[in-house]
Parts: C-alpha cells; sequence; structure tokens
C-alpha cells in the first residue's frame, strides 16, 4: 500500500491575525516569516486555532496564497493543511471540489459535528470524503467539540486507504490512543492535538504533534520531540517540566485568545482581535500572560 505521503514532527496550526475586522496581511506575512525560521514541519490553517469557522472564501484563499509565497521566499516549502469540518457528507464534498485549485497540500477534516453520527455514518462519510478528495486527509477525532467520538476499530479501516494519511487525536483518552498507536498501519499518522499530554503521547509513540501551544517556544516544543527521537528521555523530560505550563496558561480561556495576546504583546502580530463569538481574553489572564512572558528560564 503506497501512501501519498507520510507526516510526523511539529506542526503549527497557525492563528489568524485580523485587524479593524480585516484579514491583518501586514501581520500574516511577518508570522509566517518568523514561523519560517523555526523548527516546524507543517502548517495548519483554517483550524480551530486559525478560527476556520469565521473566515470567507477570500480570505482562506488570501492565508494560503501569502502563506505558501512567503515560505517560498524563505525557501522553506514545508506543507500547508487546511483545516475544514461540517456535518453534510454531501456539502463536504463539495467543499472539497471547491477548494480543490486554492493550493493546499491536504486537509485537516474534523469528524462532523452537534449531530452525533453512528460509527458506521463516520466509516462512510470519511470514505466517502476519501473517494473524491484530490489531496491527502488527515481526520481530526476531537469529541468534545464534535460531540462524537471516532473510535480506533473505524480509525483503522479508515487508515487502510491511502489518501487518509493520519489522525489529529484529540480524543482525550490516553487508552484510545495508545491503542491505535499499538495497531495502526505503518504510514498511518498519529498526530497529538492535545497540548497538555504532548510529551506522554511522544513517549508513546506518537508521529508527532499539531500544537497550538507551539507558537510561543517553538523551539522548546520541537527540541522535546527531537530528544525524544534521539533517545534522550531524561532530557525532554526536563524540557518538558519547564513549558508543561504553557498549555495550561494558553487554554485556560477560549483558545485562541491567549495566543493572540502573547503574540501581539512581542510584536509578532499588530492586533489580538478576535472574531465573535470568540472574544479577547480577559485582564486576569492577560497579567498572567505577560508574567508569564518575563520568565526566561525556558528551553
Ligand atoms: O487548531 C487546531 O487544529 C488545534 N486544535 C486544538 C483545539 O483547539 O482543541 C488544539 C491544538 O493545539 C490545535
Amino acid at each position: 500500500m503506497e501512501r501519498q505521503h507520510s507526516l510526523s514532527g511539529l506542526w503549527l496550526p497557525l492563528i489568524t491575525p485580523f485587524r479593524d475586522g480585516q484579514l491583518d496581511t501586514p501581520s500574516l506575512r511577518r508570522l509566517v516569516a518568523h514561523y519560517a525560521a523555526q523548527p516546524i514541519d507543517g502548517f495548519i490553517l483554517g483550524a480551530t486555532t486559525g478560527e476556520g469557522m469565521s473566515l470567507d472564501d477570500d480570505e482562506i484563499r488570501a492565508l494560503l496564497a501569502i502563506t505558501r509565497a512567503v515560505l517560498a521566499d524563505a525557501g522553506r516549502p514545508i506543507p500547508i493543511y487546511l483545516g475544514l469540518s461540517g456535518s453534510d457528507t454531501r456539502k463536504l464534498i463539495k467543499t472539497l471540489q471547491h477548494v480543490q485549485d486554492w493550493g493546499a497540500d491536504g486537509y485537516l477534516v474534523a469528524c462532523p459535528y452537534y449531530t452525533r453520527p453512528s460509527q458506521r455514518g463516520l466509516l462512510e462519510h470519511f470514505s466517502a470524503l476519501a473517494d473524491s478528495a484530490d489531496r491527502p486527509i488527515l481526520i481530526y477525532n476531537i469529541p468534545y467539540r464534535t460531540g462524537v467520538n471516532l473510535g480506533n476499530e473505524t480509525m483503522l479501516r479508515l487508515a487502510e486507504r491511502t489518501n487518509i494519511v493520519g489522525v489529529k487525536d484529540c480524543c482525550a483518552d490516553p487508552a484510545q490512543t495508545f491503542d491505535l498507536i499499538r495497531h495502526k498501519p505503518s504510514g498511518f499518522a498519529v498526530l497529538t492535538g492535545e497540548d497538555p499530554h504532548f510529551y506522554s503521547a511522544l513517549s508513546s509513540g506518537a508521529d508527532g504533534a499539531i500544537l497550538a501551544s507551539a507558537h510561543v517556544y517553538t523551539s522548546g516544543f520541537a527540541g522535546i520531540g527531537d530528544k525524544l527521537s534521539a533517545g534522550d528521555q531524561p532530557g525532554a523530560l526536563a524540557d518538558w517540566r519547564r513549558l508543561a505550563d504553557i498549555p495550561r496558561l494558553l487554554f485556560s480561556e477560549p483558545s485562541p485568545g491567549a495566543i493572540k495576546h502573547w503574540l501581539w504583546r512581542t510584536g509578532l502580530i499588530d492586533s489580538p482581535e478576535m472574531r465573535l463569538p470568540m472574544v479577547p481574553v480577559s485582564a486576569e489572564l492577560a497579567r498572567k500572560i505577560e508574567a508569564a512572558m518575563a520568565v526566561a528560564d525556558q528551553p
């Protein structure tokens, strides 16, 4: 079975900068240039962290085009996946056709939300998407957001398809994650999207992570993966002990408010603006973030 490609390492689900209600393209260029110089292995655009649900088609096309161009200028042609979601299989198939010339290398597709389909429904849903997609699909299993858990039996059947290249695993059940890692076929990637479980997922054999927290201390998070791959478990654990409070802080109010606040305070973006129903962080969290930013002792 020849897979379209295999995914691993640290992927960044990029925030989408806004200013005065518009996509803030100068900030976007600055951000992408910054992360192009960091040890990341791929970008996800327009997913949860990227506030994809509140972006229109023109904005998504601009996001993809600008990110691609800045990466090319930086000489770092890393893959770019686009976040997609929906609960109507037919509409999602049309969306896949609609976006096919927009320049994504693959799609991160969330489980259908709200309607809570059965495992058979999920199997048929993702099979139909895989049949019509022209690029690889990474499944996004996040039951606490969608209301439905794609179980391992179903996942392993989907993993037989060559263009379903992996899962962004946010099932929040370490036993389910570990069983999936144990039984998955080679080339099917398990990338954790549970920021607090980053170290434990990688230690259990996950192939990598899609980690919103890695907007800050990017090389520190990447270094933990590198150390584990090199067999330096004590070094990785020591680094994780220093970084483990960061995800907790960044997710203490609905994400990506805290990340945007941090990036704004460092000057990487011009505004911490969010689109409703998401709102910027409270004054109390802003104070905590600024205190954390002042701590220099991070890997
Ligand atoms: O944007 C994403 O994709 C991510 N989603 C997760 C979530 O917000 O629940 C977290 C992960 O770090 C990235």
